[in-house]
């Protein structure tokens, strides 16, 4: 007998090698999809009904901060620059492990009533993060975000930090969590460092997560300081792989594109905070059409202000096309592929799809709503009309998180009760040293 039994459901396997079944079942045994096809005599102990229903792959946020719920609509209309120096981190200079757990917390839970299985998060108190994911039911890649500063001791005390967290976390939670390095940025740590870093990821086979190239700002520091931008910096020191997840990429030439695609770099494209700190409009069309590995992500709170992936998608489609002037660039078949299976790939998840023997990874999306009728093509109402409350249920490792919009991992009002009482003692403590 199977664990679940999802049925009468239309079935976007998001598969290239399976087309969507318009009436379809998925049996679900051991947390792995263990048949996607059109009727079953299988028996399951939980049968769910998806009538009327979208039955998906869940999304991943590559790209996250997820304590930074407690700073939401907190500094807003401001440059980055000025945002992060003068109002983010002497606020997060406040922050202690118990915001970071409640923040997170309220994430996860934001994560999974808008059908996201798994986030890649980098931040601070990470072991209250990994607290958090084990006990959510949800799958992350995490990393303590290392800022250096150019102070070599800061360097050593951070790295020492950085693999710690990885020597503790790394595939715990039955493998739901991996953890990676999270050297923050080129414009916020040395060459030097960044070389520390890369030796000691490839020395201990973990990920790297770093944000690149996101402002004009950090591409004319780099040139003045190295005489060249962050992405042939980083190349000369032999920094990317395919192990390397790359944040925003925004201020690309060319030939950075042709860098980052030939070392099999995964970019994690953050359109809404890339507009709203007016960063700019990263080459998204141009990387997909070299082959590059795309993903989205929705980067914290602070810039976003949510962590919705629907959104995401639809942003990240328009975006393209005004930006390109050309109203089929990023069509919606491809931006659900960027969030769902680019994501799960720059992560290293066998999930992303709906197919035999991937992890039960799996969303249901309630189409019986007025804006979402009528129905033609489920790729396009998924991108431009549904929304983060039309997720039902939210399905990871076969565990059933939110089931008919109940969540059932976590006591929702307590999370969100939790989480606004950290934000106004945090942001009273913050008072108080201005
Ligand atoms: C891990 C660190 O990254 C910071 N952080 C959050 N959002 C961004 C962004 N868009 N660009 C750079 N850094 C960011 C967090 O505020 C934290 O200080
Ligand atoms: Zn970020």
């Amino acid at each position: 007998m199977a664990d679940i039994i999802i049925k009468n459901g239309y079935i976007l396997t998001m598969d290239p090698s399976l087309e969507s079944i318009k009436n379809g079942v998925v049996v679900i045994e051991d947390g792995r999809i263990t048949d996607v096809c059109e009727n079953t005599e299988e028996t399951a102990d939980t049968v769910i009904d998806a009538q009327g229903s979208v039955v998906m792959p869940g999304f991943v946020n590559t790209h996250t901060h997820a304590g930074m719920t407690l700073f939401r609509g907190y500094a807003d209309d401001l440059a980055l620059s000025d945002w992060l120096e003068n109002h983010i981190w002497p606020a997060e200079a406040e922050l202690t492990a118990s915001d970071v757990y409640a923040g997170t917390r309220l994430a996860c839970l934001e994560m999974i009533k808008s059908g996201t299985i798994a986030f890649a998060d980098m931040y601070f108190f990470m072991e209250e993060v990994g607290k958090v994911v084990e006990d959510s039911g949800l799958r992350a890649a995490l990393s303590y975000g290392m800022i250096e500063l150019w102070d070599e001791e800061k360097g050593k005390a951070e790295l020492k930090k950085g693999k710690a967290f990885i020597n503790e976390w790394d595939g715990k939670a039955d493998g739901r969590i991996s953890a990676m390095y999270g050297p923050h940025a080129p414009n916020t740590c040395s060459k030097e460092f960044l070389m520390k870093v890369r030796e000691q990821a490839t020395e201990d086979n973990a990920k790297i997560h770093i944000h690149v190239l996101e402002t004009e700002a950090e591409l004319n520091q780099m040139k003045d300081q190295y005489g060249m931008c962050s992405v042939n910096m980083l190349d000369e020191i032999d920094f990317f792989g395919p192990d390397v997840l790359a944040a925003h990429c925004v201020w690309l030439s060319d030939g950075d594109m042709d860098i980052l695609r030939n070392n099999n770099v995964n970019i994690s494209h953050n359109p809404v905070s890339n507009m709203k700190l007016a960063s700019g409009i990263a080459p998204v069309t141009k990387l997909l059409d070299r082959g590059a590995n795309v993903c989205l992500g929705t980067d914290g709170c602070a810039s976003n202000n949510n962590l919705g992936m629907f959104e995401e998608m639809k942003t990240a489609a328009l975006l393209q096309k005004v930006e390109t002037m050309d109203p089929m660039a990023l069509p919606a078949r491809q931006v659900l592929e960027m969030a769902t299976v680019n994501g799960a790939k720059a992560l290293d998840l066998n999930s992303g799809m709906i197919r035999k023997d991937y992890n039960a990874d799996v969303i249901i999306v309630d189409m019986n709503k007025a804006h979402l009728n009528p129905l033609y093509d489920v790729p396009s109402h998924l991108v431009y009309s549904a929304g983060s409350s039309d997720v039902r249920t939210t399905i990871v490792n076969g565990r059933v998180l939110m089931d008919d919009y109940r969540v059932l991992c976590m006591d929702e009002q307590k999370v969100i009760d939790e989480g606004r009482d950290a934000a106004e003692k945090l942001m009273s403590r913050v008072d108080a040293k201005k």
